[in-house]
């Protein structure tokens, strides 16, 4: 017998609805999430998850792209230009990239843009030379005169301490990736983001922009401003930016012929790809150390002392280097899988039924969601306690446990930036335990103001945290030993 999906609103908890519908082991059934009108397949067994990473025909990535590119803002000639291309006029337009693309899509140039920039082993040393930029921005950044202009008193560093990580480290981002020149022209763009990251998930559940007013607002302002932005003289753009992607993607745009607009809605999808989930991750990072027994925060200090001379970060790779900072590594692997929410999308292109355990079926044209998050708390993985926050669980786990943890996603789809944010945050948690120390200015223990992570729905990566829950930190220059 086949059957269908059961139904869960977008309102309801997803972490409660895991629970309840005890999602574990061979009982983990898909359930029909109903957002905005549209239903959302939410898979979570193991055997349907491989079933989708296998049947790449069936259930599409691409599809998927194509849905949240239209949602932020794409015209339909834009989709048509990139998208929709016939597989061998794309070649044609593009041969300057000459990139392998077994299926010869947009996706894959796009992806494949992305890992020359960003992967270890790409070739021109393009992931090296943005990591260097990037910690040249931090290691000028990050002094007590130069955070000041944060600061909510005069005379003294004391910030909220959530709205400061992420506007300092969306700031570091955004330099990598489109140098200076876009600051320099519209300061107000980090802080407009801000404001976009925390609706933006809306197109993730594909609602209309009549439901969502806000969200087509200001993301109305901030295609406006890449539209600027891009009419400047490229050679002012590309002066001092450290960033390979970036111009060759903006190339690539050029030899599609995409308008002016679509270009503008695309590298507002650049800007949030790169900015959205690394300063959450570091805020976690820090939030968590602030909170926990000081243990971790002396084991940690010790650890990166020898990356450093004075209070300058000299060899940044010991602190990536196995077996030199383990608690650090330890620390790092805990708030990946506490703290992310994380999800892969695909499409049905044509009616499955699901293999077993029950055998459901997805009708063409159906969108899938694989939440991550469940498999973070697997009891038979992590133990009895993997609700607990617990670094030094991971002394004692097997190898294989990492791979449990898919904060980056997983598959076809796998986040091409997930070595950068490992560098970025690594580096940045180190410079801020060597540089500053931090008192949090809020009533009680941590037990009082920790705040609650928004778990409400899967997401993009990372979560944030729930309304009103920022807490106040007095920041004080830190003298090193
Ligand atoms: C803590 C940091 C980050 C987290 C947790 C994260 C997480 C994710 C997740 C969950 C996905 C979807 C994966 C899937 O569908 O299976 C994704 C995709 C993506 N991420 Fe990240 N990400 C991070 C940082 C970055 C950075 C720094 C960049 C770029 C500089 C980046 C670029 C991208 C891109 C381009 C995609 C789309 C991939 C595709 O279309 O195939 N991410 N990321």
């Amino acid at each position: 017998m086949v059957c269908f999906p059961g139904h869960l609103s977008l309102e309801e908890n997803h972490t409660d609805a895991l629970e309840r519908n005890k999602l574990s082991g061979d009982n983990r059934q898909p359930y029909a999430l109903q957002a905005a009108g549209t239903s959302f397949y939410v898979i979570s067994h193991p055997k349907h998850i491989a079933e989708l990473s296998r049947n790449t025909q069936n259930f599409s990535f691409v599809e998927f792209s194509v849905d949240i590119v239209k949602a932020t803002g794409m015209s339909p000639e834009g989709i048509a230009k990139t998208y929709n291309l016939d597989p061998d006029a794309l070649d044609a337009k593009v041969d300057h990239f000459k990139h392998p693309m077994k299926d010869k899509h947009f996706e894959h140039l796009n992806r494949q843009l992305h890992t020359t920039q960003l992967s270890p082993s790409s070739q021109n040393n393009n992931l090296p030379s943005l990591d260097q930029t990037i910690l040249s921005w931090l290691q000028n950044h990050l002094t007590i005169p130069n955070l000041q202009e944060y600061s909510l008193v005069q005379n003294d560093l004391e910030v909220n301490f959530y709205e400061f990580v992420n506007t300092v480290f969306i700031r570091a981002g955004e330099n990598a990736f489109f140098g200076p020149a876009l600051a320099r022209n519209h300061p107000d763009v980090a802080h407009d983001f801000r404001i976009y990251d925390e609706l933006h998930w809306r197109d993730l559940y594909l609602f209309p922009p009549f439901l969502a007013p806000e969200l087509t607002a200001i993301k109305e302002k901030l295609t406006a401003q890449f539209k600027k932005y891009l009419a400047l003289p490229k050679q002012e753009r590309d002066k001092q930016n450290p960033s390979w992607f970036t111009p060759n993607f903006e190339l690539a745009l050029d030899k599609l012929e995409v308008g002016e607009q679509d270009k503008a809605v695309f590298f507002l999808m650049l800007y949030l790809a790169t900015n959205t989930n690394t300063p959450k991750l570091l805020f976690w990072c820090l939030a968590h150390l602030l909170s926990s027994p000081v243990t971790y925060l002396d084991k940690i200090r010790a650890e990166i002392s020898p990356a450093f001379t004075g209070d300058e970060l000299t060899d940044p790779s010991y602190l990536l280097t196995p077996g030199n900072c383990p608690t650090f590594e330890f620390f790092y692997l805990e708030v990946l899988r506490f703290r992310s929410h994380s999800v892969s999308a695909r499409v049905v292109t044509a009616d499955t039924v699901l293999p077993a355990p029950g055998s459901f079926l997805l009708r063409k044209g159906a969108k899938v969601l694989i939440p991550y998050r469940v498999f973070h708390f697997d009891e038979t993985i992590f133990g009895k306690d993997a609700k607990l926050f617990k670094p030094e669980r991971w002394e004692s786990l097997p190898a294989s446990a990492r791979g449990v943890v898919r904060a980056f996603g997983g598959g076809k789809s796998i986040c091409p930036g997930r070595y950068l944010a490992e560098r970025e945050v690594k580096k940045a948690v180190a410079l801020m335990m060597r540089r500053f120390d931090f008192e949090v200015l809020a009533e009680g223990g941590p037990g009082k103001w920790m705040p609650k992570g928004d778990d409400s729905r899967p997401g993009v990566g990372m979560m944030g945290i729930e309304k009103g829950g920022d807490f106040k930190v007095r920041v004080r220059k830190r003298e090193v030993v």
